[in-house]
């Protein structure tokens, strides 16, 4: 399975971020992608005032614009994400659209990223965002894969979750910054990947050092056994990975960890 992690600029122009997208989708299905995978927020900049002017409704014109390029390409996009309007309330929403450009999965982000590290970065996103109810994870020809938003993947019960349903690729649009990216961004992947032996795949926007908020970028692969196969450094690019999914499967086997749970003892499960 090829992806694609494009690691694109985040201008304060909604339409421009748009048209960035397709191109560089444009350019990845040129390059016989399978899955490409666009940034966290990545039509709006990432600040909480930014959100809701920036948000569209169902079927709005950054969802129209993916659909229409996934069904034109006849690739699976995962759209990072963007701020959903729904109901009065604005969502962290990621929309994935497979090669008919039809709506397969949407996942609005579970954990608000509301931190405050001392001498280091602050954020709220509770300040706007509401946050949402649902584990995602979706049907593919290559099998189940799964999808959450940055903070989400600090949380390491939503991907067990993920995993147990039986997704082998987890897709991470994500927007780490210059305090907690160098610290936590390649170890949360590699965990992430270890302890429930599947791929990780995390992009992120690319770093603007004249930016509110400073996107660590990074974008990277890990593999089940923890390797990572690919990783950017801040600029805006396109990196591609073949997954090989036949990975799972083999590390699974001669690593038994998920089998070996004591689910006697102790269990992680969906409410
Ligand atoms: N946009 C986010 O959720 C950022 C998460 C983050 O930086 C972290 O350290 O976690």
């Amino acid at each position: 399975m090829r992806t694609a992690l494009i690691q694109m600029s985040v201008a304060a122009d909604r339409e421009e971020n748009i048209a960035r997208a397709c191109a560089f989708l444009r350019e990845a299905a040129a390059r016989d992608t399978d899955v490409a995978v666009l940034p966290e927020m990545f039509c709006c900049p990432y600040q909480n005032h930014c959100f809701r002017p920036y948000g569209e409704a169902a079927n709005g014109p950054a969802q129209a614009a993916l659909s229409a390029l996934a069904a034109e390409l006849g690739m699976y996009v995962v759209g990072g994400s963007l701020p959903e309007l729904s109901e009065g309330r604005v969502y962290n929403t990621s929309y994935v659209y497979d090669r008919q450009g039809r709506e397969i999965a949407k996942h609005r982000k579970v954990h608000l990223f509301d931190i405050d590290v001392a001498g280091g970065q602050r954020f709220r996103e509770s300040d706007t965002l509401s946050p949402g109810d649902q584990i995602t994870t979706f049907e593919t020809e290559f099998g189940i894969l799964g999808l959450c938003i940055c903070f989400d993947l600090r949380f390491e019960e939503l991907s067990r979750c993920m995993c147990l349903r039986g997704a082998r690729v987890i897709f991470v649009p994500a927007a780490f910054n210059m305090t907690t990216g160098p610290a936590h961004w390649e170890l949360l992947f590699r965990q992430r990947a270890v302890d429930n032996q599947c791929f990780f795949v995390g992009v992120s926007p690319a770093r603007d050092e004249s930016a509110s908020y400073v996107a660590y970028g990074n974008s990277l692969v890990t593999d089940p056994w923890g390797t990572v196969l690919c990783r950017a450094a801040g600029e805006e690019t396109i990196l591609y990975s073949d997954l090989d999914l036949s990975r799972v499967d083999a590390v699974r086997h001669q690593l038994p960890i998920l089998s070996a749970r004591r689910t006697d003892l102790y269990e992680v499960r969906e409410k």
